[in-house]
């Protein structure tokens, strides 16, 4: 069974079509990043995918026993520490106390969080620091399924090259299958095994493209390379720099 197959997805708010006929399949262990323009209904489809927004029609096959998920904020409570953010986590999961502190201890090292960095306030630390808590905490409940939607959007390109990294170093250690969402086609093909593009509209999966290898075994030359032929030569990648093409509509 697949981590996650969405079959005939179709949703819509206040009577207005936003998704419709949407199938699309993440397998165990598999990276598939989500692309498409602004508004064709990307964070619609992810929280419909996660359980947080009931779709109108079709059907979600989950085959995965844990999520988590990763937001462009980070979303830290400010009166806890890092430390303290992350057993929030763990106890809302029902791990119980005497496990917490080396389940944290295990996810700071996976999101390369320092000791002194566990102790800090959300107010202490730089946003790329506040990132990195809410991955730890996504990690330390040791989920099989992940959920990205634009976690480093708003981060600068150094910082956002090393948060992928990070990913990419956390799915081969941790084996999690994750639904990634992004603006950025060079982060798709860094990240991902698989790229599917949505619709314009929202109305159904325009296509996917299969990445050879492994996440992390491209270098930046190749990713380059493949991003300008994506744009270039490929037609299921003319759209998806569009911005707000359902306002045009
Ligand atoms: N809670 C909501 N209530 C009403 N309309 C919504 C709601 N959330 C999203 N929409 C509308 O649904 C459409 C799809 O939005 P969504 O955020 O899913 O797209 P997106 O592809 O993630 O966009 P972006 O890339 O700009 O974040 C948009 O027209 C948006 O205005």
């Amino acid at each position: 069974m697949n981590a996650l197959t969405l079959e005939r997805i179709g949703h819509a708010y206040f009577g207005q079509a936003v998704l419709a006929d949407i199938h699309l399949e993440v397998g165990r262990g598999e990276v598939v990043a989500l692309v498409g323009p602004s508004g064709s209904g990307k964070s619609t489809l992810i929280q419909i995918a996660a359980g947080l927004v009931d779709a109108r029609e079709g059907r979600i096959r989950r085959g995965f026993s844990r999520q988590a998920m990763i937001f462009q904020e980070p979303n830290l409570m400010p009166w806890a520490t890092a430390r303290e953010n992350i057993g929030f986590a763990l106890r809302r999961a029902g791990v119980a106390r005497r496990d917490r502190q080396a389940r944290i201890e295990e996810a700071a090292w996976l999101a390369e969080l320092e000791g002194d960095d566990l102790g800090k306030y959300p107010v202490e630390l730089s946003g790329g620091m506040r990132q990195r808590v809410a991955i730890a905490r996504a990690l330390a409940v040791r989920p099989d399924f992940i959920f990205f939607d634009e976690p480093f959007t708003a981060l600068d390109v150094a910082l956002k090259r090393r948060m992928q990294d990070l990913v990419i170093g956390a799915a081969r250690e941790a084996h999690f299958a994750a639904l990634f969402i992004t603006h950025d086609l060079m982060e798709a093909i860094r990240i991902a095994h698989r790229i599917a593009v949505l619709d314009v509209r929202g109305r159904g999966i325009a296509g996917v493209r299969a990445l050879e290898g492994g996440t992390g075994d491209r270098n930046e030359a190749e990713i380059f390379a493949l991003r300008q032929r994506f744009l270039e030569t490929d037609p299921l990648f003319r759209h998806i720099h569009d911005v707000d093409e359902r306002k045009r509509r």
